[in-house]
C-alpha cells in the first residue's frame, strides 16, 4: 500500500553545515515567505507553506489534548505485537516508537530512555496530543498525514522551533479493507537522525500493521462480506456492500457507478437504515441512468445493495448546468446532481416529488430550475393554507409555470383530493404545467401521490455537503447585505464549517443574520456568531463522521436517550457509543438529561 517515499523526489538528505542553510532558509521563509531555490527539499517547503497558511505558532509549540481517543480499537490492537517487537530490539535507546489515529493524535507511544521520555513529554509529544500539521506545523506525523507518503523531518525543517532538536520518520497506514487511512506509525531520535534507515524501519512496521489489520477485520465486517458473497451469486446484478468506512463492490457495480455515486449511495443506506422503513427506491446516477435500488440490512450500520437498472441507458442525457448557472451557491457534486436531476425533469416535464430536510433549499431549487427554463412564465407556490383549489384551478390558466405544492404532507384532506383531481387534469392537458411537491424526508404522503409525481429526487441535507458553506455565505451575506461591505472573516468560517446546521441553509441564513446584527461592516468574527454555532465537534466532520454522527443521534432519539440502547440498536460496544459523543459533542436534549 506504500508507494511513494517522500524524501526520494530530491534523493536529499542533509548533513553537517547544510543544516545552517535549512535553518537560514526557514528564517529567511518566515520572514519574506520565500526559501532559496534548492535549499529545502520541495516537500518541507510546501509544508512550511501549509503551515503558516494554518496560522501555526514558529516559535511555540500549543497541541490539543484529547481525552476519549480510541485506544482499544483495530488499530492499536493491530500495532501492539509489532510496536512490542520493534520496542525490544530498541530497548533503551533514545528512540521513540509512536502510534496515532488517522487525525494525527497518539494512541501509543513506546520509549525506554528516561530523560530522552521527560524531554518527549516537555514537547507534548505524548498520547493524547495531536500533532496534525495544522496544529504543531511540518513535523513527521503530521506532514506524513498530509501527504500520505512516508516522511522523514529532521532538525529545523520542522516548523516549530522547539521541535527542532528533534528527527522523525512517520509513514501512513492504510486499512486494506476500506483503502483509507487508518493511521501512523512514526520513529523519533534527537536530529539528525538516519533518514533512509528510521524511513525503512516505519516503512516495515506499517506494513505489518497493515496484514494484521487485515487478519482482524471486525465481526460485522466479516458478516457484510458473506452477504455480500450470498448476494454475489444472482449473477447480472449490480451488488455492492456498504459500512462504517467500507464498500464492497461487484465488478458490474464497478463499471455501472461513479465515484460520486457511491458517496450517494453510503449517505442514502445510512438514512435508509435510519429511517428503518423502506426497502427499495429509484435514483438516478450521475452517468444518467436510472437504477432501483434494495437494500438489506445486514447489521444496524451495514447493509449489502442490489441495484439493477430500470429502462436501460436513459434517453434524456443530464443537462450539464451546474448550481452556479442557476444562480445557485454550492459546487458539490451531490447538490450539482440533484439540480441537474431536477433541471433533467424540468425538460420533460417530468412532475417530480423533492424531499428533504427543512430548509434545504427544496423551492429555492425549483425556482432556480424554472427561471433558468422559463423566466417569463409564472411560479406558484401553493402552501397548506392557500385556497388549494382555487389556486390549481388559476395554474391552469399558466401554461409553461411551475407550481409548486410545498409540503405537500401538511396538505388537509379536501386540499389533497383538489390537488389529485387537478394532477389529473394537467396529466391530459397539451399545454403543460410543472409540477414540484416538496415534503419532509419520511414524510407520510397520501397513498394515490406518488403515482402522480413519477420522479422523487431528494435534496441532501446541508451536512452532508458542508464544503458548500463556502459558497453559501458569501452568498447570503450579498442578499442580506446589498451594497454594504461586510465578508466572513477565516475564523468564523471555520466555526460555520463544523456546524451540524440540523435547520440546514435556513439556519445558515439564520446564524449570519445575527452577526450582522452585531457587525455591520469589515469581517464576521466568532463571537459575533449565535451561541448554537459553536456547540459543536472539534474538527470538520468528513462526509462520513457526519453520516456515523447523524446514526447515532437517530439511535439515541429512538431510544429516548438510552446510551447502552442506542449502541445496541447501532451494534456498538457501550465504550464506544461515549466516546463518540463526546467526540461529536452530541447533546441532544436525551442525552442532556442523564
Ligand atoms: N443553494 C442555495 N443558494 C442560495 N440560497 C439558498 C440555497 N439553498 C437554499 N437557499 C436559501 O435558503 C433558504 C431556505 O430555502 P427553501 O425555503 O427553498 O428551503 P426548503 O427546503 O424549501 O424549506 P422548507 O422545508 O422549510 O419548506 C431560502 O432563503 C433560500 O433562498
Amino acid at each position: 500500500m506504500i508507494n511513494h517515499v517522500c524524501f526520494g523526489e530530491a534523493g536529499m538528505f542533509y548533513s553537517g553545515g547544510v543544516t545552517e542553510h535549512i535553518a537560514r532558509a526557514r528564517e529567511c521563509f518566515l520572514q519574506s515567505g520565500n526559501v532559496p531555490v534548492m535549499q529545502v527539499r520541495p516537500a518541507i517547503v510546501e509544508s512550511w507553506r501549509r503551515s503558516r497558511l494554518s496560522g501555526v505558532s514558529y516559535d511555540d509549540l500549543n497541541p490539543p489534548y484529547f481525552e476519549d481517543l480510541d485506544t482499544e480499537g483495530r488499530l492499536v490492537l493491530a500495532a501492539a505485537p509489532v510496536l512490542d517487537r520493534l520496542e525490544q530490539t530498541l530497548s533503551d535507546a533514545p528512540v521513540s516508537l509512536i502510534l496515532t489515529d488517522a487525525q494525527g493524535r497518539l494512541l501509543d507511544r513506546r520509549v525506554d530512555h528516561g530523560s530522552f521520555r521527560r524531554h518527549l513529554d516537555s514537547i507534548w509529544l505524548a498520547p493524547g496530543f495531536s500533532f496534525a500539521e495544522e496544529h504543531v506545523g511540518t513535523n513527521g506525523i503530521g506532514t506524513a498525514r498530509e501527504t500520505r507518503q512516508i516522511t522523514f523531518v529532521g532538525g529545523s525543517e520542522h516548523f516549530a522551533a522547539p521541535l527542532h532538536a528533534m528527527a522523525c520518520a512517520t509513514a501512513p497506514i492504510t486499512d486494506p479493507l476500506t483503502g483509507r487511512l487508518a493511521g501512523l506509525v512514526d520513529i523519533t531520535c534527537w536530529s539528525p537522525g538516519d533518514g533512509p534507515v528510521m524511513s525503512a524501519v516505519v516503512c516495515s512496521a506499517a506494513g505489518d500493521i497493515e496484514r494484521r489489520l487485515l487478519e482482524l477485520g471486525s465481526e460485522r465486517e466479516r458478516k457484510l462480506l458473506e452477504g455480500f458473497m450470498a448476494a454475489k451469486r444472482h449473477r447480472g446484478q449490480a451488488i455492492v456492500a456498504v459500512a462504517d468506512g467500507l464498500t464492497m463492490a461487484n465488478r458490474r457495480a464497478v463499471d455501472l457507478l461513479a465515484p460520486s455515486d457511491h458517496a450517494i449511495l453510503r449517505d442514502m443506506v445510512a438514512e435508509l437504515l435510519r429511517a428503518g422503513g423502506k426497502h427499495a427506491i429509484r435514483l438516478v446516477l450521475s452517468r444518467g441512468e436510472q437504477v432501483r435500488i434494495r437494500f438489506n440490512p445486514v447489521e444496524p450500520n451495514s447493509a449489502v445493495v442490489k441495484i439493477s437498472l430500470t429502462d436501460g441507458p436513459r434517453s434524456t442525457p443530464r443537462p450539464r448546468i451546474r448550481p452556479a448557472d442557476l444562480k445557485l451557491a454550492g459546487t458539490s457534486t451531490v447538490f450539482a446532481n440533484v439540480c441537474a436531476d431536477l433541471a433533467m425533469h424540468r425538460q420533460t416535464y417530468t412532475q417530480v416529488l423533492l424531499e428533504g430536510e427543512p430548509g434545504v433549499g427544496k423551492v429555492a431549487l425549483a425556482r432556480a430550475v424554472h427561471s433558468w427554463y422559463s423566466p417569463e412564465r409564472p411560479f406558484i407556490v401553493i402552501e397548506s393554507d392557500a385556497d388549494v383549489a382555487g389556486r390549481c384551478r388559476a395554474a391552469l390558466g399558466a401554461p409553461g409555470g411551475t407550481v409548486v405544492l410545498r409540503h405537500v404532507e401538511s396538505f388537509a384532506d379536501d386540499a389533497r383530493a383538489a390537488v389529485m383531481d387537478w394532477l389529473d387534469t394537467i396529466a391530459e392537458d397539451a399545454d403543460r404545467v410543472w409540477v414540484v411537491a416538496t415534503t419532509d424526508i419520511g414524510a407520510e404522503l397520501p397513498e394515490d401521490l406518488p403515482g402522480r409525481l413519477p420522479a422523487t429526487l431528494t435534496v441532501p441535507p446541508l451536512r452532508h455537503h458542508i464544503e458548500d458553506v463556502r459558497e453559501l455565505v458569501p452568498a447570503l451575506l450579498s442578499t442580506f447585505t446589498p451594497g454594504r461591505s461586510v465578508s466572513c472573516g477565516p475564523e468564523a468560517m471555520r466555526v460555520l464549517l463544523r456546524s451540524t446546521w440540523p435547520g440546514n441553509v435556513t439556519d445558515l441564513a439564520q446564524a449570519l443574520r445575527h452577526a450582522l446584527a452585531r457587525r455591520r461592516v469589515g469581517q464576521i468574527q466568532p463571537e459575533d456568531l449565535p451561541e448554537s454555532c459553536h456547540a459543536t465537534g472539534s474538527h470538520v466532520l468528513t462526509r462520513w463522521e457526519s453520516i456515523e454522527r447523524d446514526a447515532i443521534i437517530g439511535a439515541l432519539l429512538e431510544t429516548h436517550g438510552d446510551k447502552a440502547a442506542a449502541a445496541d440498536l447501532l451494534g456498538i460496544s457501550r465504550a464506544t457509543i461515549y466516546r463518540r459523543i463526546n467526540a461529536y459533542g452530541i447533546t441532544t436534549a436525551e442525552t442532556r438529561s442523564d
